[in-house]
C-alpha cells in the first residue's frame, strides 16, 4: 500500500490566487488538490502547513475515508470554510493518487459515467441589457445550452457579476476590499427587463440563469421569482442569505421559479434543512469548499432523496483542479443538474495543464488516470501571491449589506 511521504503547498497567482496541495507517496505517485478560498487563501495554506500536513506523513494514501474522518473528527473543531477547504484539498489529492495507481479516471472509481457529459452554464454580463444579450448570443453560438445573465443596474456604479469596461469579470479586485453601492429597488426594476429582452433575442431553447448573490430580503426575492416566471428561468441563485433557511419557505410560497443555493456551504449540515424541507431545487456546494469528493457525494446522496439536483459552483476562483474534480463528480452521480463554467485565463490554464474538454454545451473530465490535471510548478513560481479581497457592499445610505 502506498504511503504518504511528503506534502507541500504551491501558492501561485497567474492573474488570481490559487493554493494547491501536492501529496507524494513512497511509490513515486503524486496527487493534487485545490485549497483556494478566495480572499482568505493564506489561512487555508497555513492550516494545511501547520496542522494537516504533519498528520499526513506515513499514512496509507488509499485510506481516503479514514483520513477524511481523521481530519474532520480528529480536529475536534468541526466544519467552517477554512477547515473544510483544507480537508477538500487532501481528499482531492488522494482520489487523484488512487486513480493514477488504478490507472482509471476518478469518475470510474466513483461508479462510472451516468451520462455522456456535464451540461455547463457560462456567464453573459454587460453594462447594459444590450451588451449582456450580445454576449449571450455569442455564447449560444459557441454551443452553450445554458447562460447566466447579469447586467449593470442604471444608477449604480457597479454591481456583482458585471465586468468593468473591456475587462474580464474577476470579483477579488483590490489589495484591500473595494466598496460598491447597492439599491434593491433599482435592481428589481432592471432584471425582469433583462429576461424579457433575452427571451425575445434568444428564444426558448437555451436555459437562462441569474445570481442574486445574497442581496434580497425573502419577500423581495419572492417578488423577483414571480416577476421572472414568464421567462422560465432555470434558476435564481442565492436569492437571500442562506443562514436564514426558513426564509426559503416564504419565497417558495410565492413562486415556482427554481431556487439554487449553497456555494458558500461547506458541510451537509448547512444543506440538510433546505433539502429535507424541499426549500431548494439545486444545491451549489462545491468539491473545494465542501470537504472534497468524499463529502460532496454525501451531500448529493441526501439531495437525491428529495429530487434536489446539483449545480456546483465553478467560478474562476475555483482552480482547474476543482473543475476537473467537479466534472468527475458530475459525470458519475445520479442527480447531476448543471455545472457552472467560467473559463480560466490562458495563464491559469498553462499553470494547470488538464484533460477536461468542452463540446456542444457539455464538459467531460477526460480519461486520463486520476483527476487528469497537474500543476507546472516552475511556471507557478513565476506568479507570486498577491493579496486580493472580494468587495464589500453598502446600501445608498451607507448601511453595510451582503455583497
Ligand atoms: O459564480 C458564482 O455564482 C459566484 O457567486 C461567484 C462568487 O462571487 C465567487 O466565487 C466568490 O469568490
Ligand atoms: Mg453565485
Amino acid at each position: 500500500m502506498p504511503k504518504i511521504v511528503a506534502a507541500r503547498l504551491i501558492v501561485t497567482s497567474p492573474g488570481r490566487n490559487f493554493v494547491t496541495l501536492k501529496i507524494e507517496c513512497d511509490d513515486g505517485t503524486s496527487g493534487v488538490g485545490d485549497a483556494t478560498l478566495n480572499g482568505r487563501e493564506l489561512a487555508v495554506a497555513s492550516y494545511l502547513q501547520e496542522h494537516v500536513i504533519p498528520c499526513l506523513i506515513g499514512r496509507e494514501a488509499h485510506r481516503i475515508e479514514d483520513i477524511w474522518q481523521y481530519l474532520y473528527k480528529g480536529a475536534y473543531w468541526r466544519r467552517g470554510p477554512v477547515t473544510m477547504t483544507a480537508i477538500a484539498a487532501v481528499d482531492m489529492a488522494l482520489w487523484d493518487i488512487k486513480g493514477k495507481i488504478a490507472r482509471l479516471p476518478v469518475y470510474q472509481l466513483l461508479g462510472g459515467a451516468a451520462r455522456e457529459g456535464c451540461m455547463v452554464y457560462c456567464h453573459a454580463n454587460g453594462a447594459t441589457i444590450e451588451d449582456t444579450i450580445a454576449t449571450a448570443i455569442r455564447h449560444r453560438d459557441e454551443g452553450y445550452r445554458a447562460i447566466r445573465l447579469q447586467c449593470g443596474v442604471p444608477g449604480l456604479a457597479s454591481t456583482y457579476g458585471v465586468a468593468k469596461a473591456g475587462q474580464r469579470y474577476e470579483p477579488a479586485d483590490a489589495d484591500l476590499p473595494s466598496e460598491s453601492v447597492w439599491s434593491t429597488e433599482k435592481y428589481l426594476r432592471i432584471v425582469p427587463q433583462l429576461f424579457a429582452a433575452a427571451r425575445e433575442a434568444l428564444g426558448w431553447d437555451v436555459h437562462l440563469l441569474h445570481d442574486v448573490h445574497h442581496r434580497l430580503t425573502p419577500i423581495e426575492a419572492a417578488r423577483l421569482g414571480k416577476d421572472l416566471e414568464p421567462y422560465r428561468p432555470f434558476w435564481i441563485e442565492d436569492a437571500t442569505p442562506a443562514e436564514d433557511q426558513e426564509a426559503f419557505r416564504l419565497i417558495r410560497q410565492h413562486t415556482t421559479t427554481p431556487l439554487a443555493v449553497g456555494e458558500v456551504f461547506n458541510s451537509v449540515w448547512d444543506a440538510k434543512h433546505l433539502i429535507e424541507n424541499r426549500l431548494i431545487d439545486y444545491i451549489r456546494a462545491t468539491v473545494v469548499h465542501a470537504g472534497g469528493l468524499t463529502h460532496l457525494r454525501q451531500i448529493a446522496s441526501l439531495a437525491d432523496l428529495y429530487q434536489v439536483r446539483t449545480g456546483c459552483h465553478g467560478a474562476t476562483d475555483l482552480s482547474p483542479v476543482t473543475m476537473a474534480a467537479a466534472l468527475h463528480f458530475g459525470l458519475s452521480i445520479p442527480n447531476f443538474g448543471i455545472q457552472e463554467h467560467m473559463p480560466h485565463t490562458e495563464e491559469t490554464d498553462a499553470v494547470f495543464p488538464h484533460h477536461y474538454w468542452f463540446e456542444d454545451g457539455m464538459m467531460h473530465p477526460g480519461d486520463a488516470p486520476g483527476l487528469g490535471v497537474d500543476i507546472d510548478e516552475g511556471l507557478a513560481e513565476s506568479y507570486p501571491y498577491r493579496r486580493a479581497y472580494l468587495p464589500v457592499n453598502r446600501l445608498e445610505d451607507g448601511t453595510l449589506w451582503s455583497w
